[in-house]
This record gives structure tokens, C-alpha cells and sequence, in this order.
């Protein structure tokens, strides 16, 4: 690591995070908090996650908002009825064509919530550490100057029911978008889980930048994040172990060929945005190609549609 990304984990990185949720709560001070799980098709796991955030409700959480990303399983009830108000994407910016893809979803969040902190958690974890949500806001709540707090954990690569190994996990991560920051913006070399899906961030940040619409969405408010307040205002919180909802190798190459974008888009001007991705699928003894969009379009900061006149 460069010496000044050094300095930065030294200084902004809590390995041994011990804020309990009554000391944080104390620390509001009149700022309000919006926990936002994104979820598309997650029956399964969605009414753990809600569930283990749900108990901050009324303290340190002022919201806890599910945005439905069109699932068309049982989410959007399962969410409900472990204590979440749903939002569907469409119902947030309703003169606004929705797009496929997470950042959509972020992005509308925050017109559907008002809180002056945001909480991002995936709804596809499992076993989620009770101390998610408030070790997330540590850092926003009691340091001056942090606006984005990323979480890192062990990620367990669990493709049986008997992996017992805390490593393996975080393909993307490790194969795609930590070399790519190694190679064009090496200040981040620091960050342990780039994409990870459970970050805090101000309001006003948030609004400020523009929101890839798929899966670059965390690293492109990473490095947006950095270019705009610079390292500082990033910190990072150890929250033990994450678990969660494997996809196939194939679907990790399209999410990698999307983080690839938003990380070229933003480094390498004069980029023109990445053609679909050609996968090779072996069918009756032929390998036939399957090609993939990549989302390759941001959405612009929320403040400038809020602006007056647009
Ligand atoms: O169109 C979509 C796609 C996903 N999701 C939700 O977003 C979360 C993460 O999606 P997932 O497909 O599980 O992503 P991962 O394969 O786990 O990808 C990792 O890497 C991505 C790229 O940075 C991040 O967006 C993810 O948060 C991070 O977990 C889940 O709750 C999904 O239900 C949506 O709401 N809408
Ligand atoms: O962050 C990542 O790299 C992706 O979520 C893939 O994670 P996995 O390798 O744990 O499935």
C-alpha cells in the first residue's frame, strides 16, 4: 500500500468495533436513520435480515424500508410481516422509467426515505451479526468529516452445506474490483470489501452523486466518494462474518463486467461504456455464445432532480 492509504486504514479503520446501540443513540442528536435493503426474488432470506435490524426500530433506526426491485416471489410479504414497510421500485419517482438492475434500487431508495443517515444491507445474508446495522453507523455518528462507512467481514465461500472454511468468498471482489483499484485509483487499495452491500453513508452524500445502475453501484460511490472528499471521508468497520446467497460463476461474470465499467467510466477517460458480455455456454456438445447487457448508464445525483427548475 502507498504510504498516505497507509496512514488512512491506520486512522479509519475499526477492527474491534465496540459501540453499543444505546451509546450511538445517544449520539444522534437530532439525526434521523434509514435502514434500506434492496431485494429482488428473496423470499428466503429477506424476513432474517429485516428481522435483525428491526429490534433498533424506535432508537437508533428511524426507518426500515424493503425496495422491492419487481420481485415476483413471496419478498415484498415476508419482508412485511417481519416488521419492514415495503416499497416497490415503481412507486418511488413515478414519472421516472425504471431500469433493471441494484443501483436503480439504491437510487430510488433515497427518494423513498428520509433519513439523514442511510443503511444499505443486502436481503440475501443469513446468520447476519446482530451489530450490523449500529457498527455501520459508529463511525458516521461520533467521527467528524467520515461520510461513507463501508463493512468487511470473513466471507465464507459455503457451495455446500458443510464448508466450514471463513474464506473464499468475495469472487468479484477479489478477482475484479480490488486488482482494478490496485491498477487505476491505488489511494483505495485500503478498502478490505469494495463491493460489499452493507455500507452507511450521509443523506447529503448520497444525493450528491450519480448511482450506477447495476451491480458498479458500490464501487462507483466508492470512488466518487474519494474523488469528491477524498480518503477521509471513508472509514471501515469489521463486522465479523458474512454469509450469503451464492450465484453461479456465469451471473459473478456479468457483476464483474459491471463493476469493470463503473470503475473505467470513472478512471479512464474517453472510456465508451462496455459492450454486452459474451459468455460461451456448452449446449449438445457445441459451445454456443450468450451474450449479457452490462448496465452501463448512471443515474444522475438525486439533488440535481430536487433542484429547483428541473
Ligand atoms: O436487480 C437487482 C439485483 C440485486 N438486488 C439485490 O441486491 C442485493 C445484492 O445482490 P446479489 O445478487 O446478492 O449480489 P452479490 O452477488 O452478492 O454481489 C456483491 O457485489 C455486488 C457488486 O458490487 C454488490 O452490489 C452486492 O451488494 C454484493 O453483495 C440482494 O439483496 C439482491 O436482492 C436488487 O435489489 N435488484
Ligand atoms: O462480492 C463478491 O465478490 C460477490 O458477491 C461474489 O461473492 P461470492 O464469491 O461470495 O459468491
Amino acid at each position: 500500500m502507498r504510504r498516505g492509504t497507509e496512514d488512512w486504514f491506520a486512522r479509519r479503520t475499526w477492527a474491534h468495533p465496540d459501540w453499543t446501540a444505546a451509546e450511538l443513540t445517544a449520539a444522534k442528536r437530532g439525526r434521523t436513520v434509514s435502514v434500506v435493503l434492496p431485494a429482488l426474488d428473496e423470499e428466503a432470506t429477506v424476513g432474517g435480515v429485516v428481522a435483525a435490524a428491526r429490534p433498533l426500530l424506535g432508537t437508533l433506526v428511524d426507518e426500515l424500508v424493503v425496495v422491492d426491485s419487481g420481485s415476483t416471489d413471496d419478498t415484498a410479504a415476508r419482508a412485511r410481516a417481519a416488521g419492514a414497510r415495503v416499497v416497490p421500485r415503481d412507486a418511488v419517482l413515478p414519472d421516472v422509467p425504471v431500469r433493471p438492475g441494484k443501483g436503480e434500487v439504491l437510487w430510488r431508495s433515497l427518494a423513498a426515505t428520509t433519513g439523514d443517515l442511510v443503511v444499505f444491507l443486502d436481503s440475501d445474508l443469513v446468520d447476519l451479526g446482530p451489530d450490523f446495522v449500529t457498527h455501520l453507523l459508529g463511525p458516521l455518528l461520533t467521527v467528524d468529516g467520515v461520510a461513507l462507512v463501508k463493512g468487511f467481514y470473513h466471507r465464507p465461500l459455503r457451495i455446500s452445506d458443510h464448508d466450514a472454511a471463513l474464506t473464499g468468498g468475495g469472487r468479484v471482489t477479489e478477482l475484479t474490483a480490488r486488482p482494478a483499484l490496485a491498477a487505476l485509483r491505488p489511494e483505495l487499495a485500503g478498502v478490505v470489501q469494495p463491493l460489499g452491500g452493507e455500507y452507511a453513508a450521509t443523506r447529503e452524500l448520497l444525493e450528491s452523486l450519480p448511482f450506477a445502475a447495476g451491480y458498479g453501484v458500490e464501487i462507483g460511490l466508492l470512488l466518487d466518494t474519494h474523488r469528491e472528499r477524498g480518503l477521509d471521508a471513508i472509514a471501515q468497520v469489521d463486522l465479523g462474518v458474512r454469509k450469503h446467497r451464492h450465484r453461479s460463476l456465469r451471473a459473478l461474470g456479468a457483476t464483474a463486467a459491471e463493476v469493470l465499467d463503473a470503475v473505467l467510466r470513472r478512471c479512464v477517460p474517453g472510456h465508451p461504456g462496455s459492450d454486452p458480455l459474451t459468455q460461451f455456454v456448452p449446449v449438445d456438445g457445441d459451445w454456443l455464445p450468450d451474450e449479457q447487457p452490462v448496465a452501463t448508464a448512471d443515474r444522475p445525483p438525486l439533488a440535481t432532480l430536487r433542484a429547483p427548475g428541473s
